[in-house]
């Protein structure tokens, strides 16, 4: 698995990461969605320049002109729920996408919650044979929901290519997912790598949890 960590360059992307991060700012519930929206829209951008590209010629007012733009067929998949804003931005982005979604959620099987387990139970997507699939999800904790979600995806086709993106991924969670996907075929996009995971499974330093962030805590 290749890996991208777009913070590694200094660019506005950074402002919106630490936007996210820092306890002042993160409980402003639409700037924490709509900085995930931005991020995705960057991504997207910075993703958009791996595809496979080919010249056609457009007709305008006056004349001929010639574009070089991509041939993929793009499905844009995430995980509910915070998985909502980052594939708002994708598709702000790829608006010819089509889109797929599953429910994947964290639980704890322990009085003491340290130990993790993740559930799914929806999925809605279009037939995935031959398409490029974007997996978008802002954490990549311990990479269960992530490895979870292709999964369940591949019930609905074989993608010819994957790229995986996430704000926010552990060291953990990279390890995870590099194991999964062993060739450099598969690329994992992300605005920074954390080095913990904390004895409830949360990236440290992290930001918290972005789902509660974004949309309120759940029971
Ligand atoms: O790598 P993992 O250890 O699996 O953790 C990552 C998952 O955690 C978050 O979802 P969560 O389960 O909190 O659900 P939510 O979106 O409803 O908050 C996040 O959106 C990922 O799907
Ligand atoms: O730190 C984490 C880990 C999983 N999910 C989150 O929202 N935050
Ligand atoms: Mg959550």
């Amino acid at each position: 698995m290749k890996i991208i960590n777009l913070s590694e360059g200094n660019s506005l992307l950074n402002q919106y990461v630490a936007e996210l991060r820092d306890i002042h700012v993160q409980n402003d519930r639409m700037r924490f969605r709509r900085n995930i929206e931005r991020i995705g829209e960057i991504m997207a951008y910075e993703m958009s320049k791996a595809l496979t590209y080919s010249v056609k010629q457009v007709q305008t007012p006056l004349g001929t002109a010639t574009a070089s733009t991509h041939d993929d067929k793009i499905v844009i998949a995430t995980v509910f729920r915070a998985g909502l804003p980052l594939h708002t931005g994708f598709l702000n982005m790829f608006d010819h996408a089509d889109n797929a979604f599953v429910s994947a959620f964290r639980f704890y099987k322990d009085d003491e919650h340290r130990i993790v387990d993740v559930h799914i139970e929806y999925i809605a997507a279009p037939s995935l044979n031959d398409r490029t699939l974007l997996l978008v999800d802002p954490m990549l904790a311990t990479g269960e929901s992530m490895e979870l979600a292709w999964k369940a995806f591949l019930t609905k086709g074989k993608p010819a290519k994957l790229q995986m993106a996430c704000v926010i991924a552990s060291q953990q969670g990279v390890k995870h997912m590099a194991e999964l996907f062993p060739g450099d075929d598969v690329t994992l996009w992300c605005a920074a790598i954390d080095p913990v995971l904390d004895e409830h499974k949360y990236i440290v330093p992290g930001l918290g949890d972005a789902g509660d962030l974004a949309f309120g805590e759940k029971l």
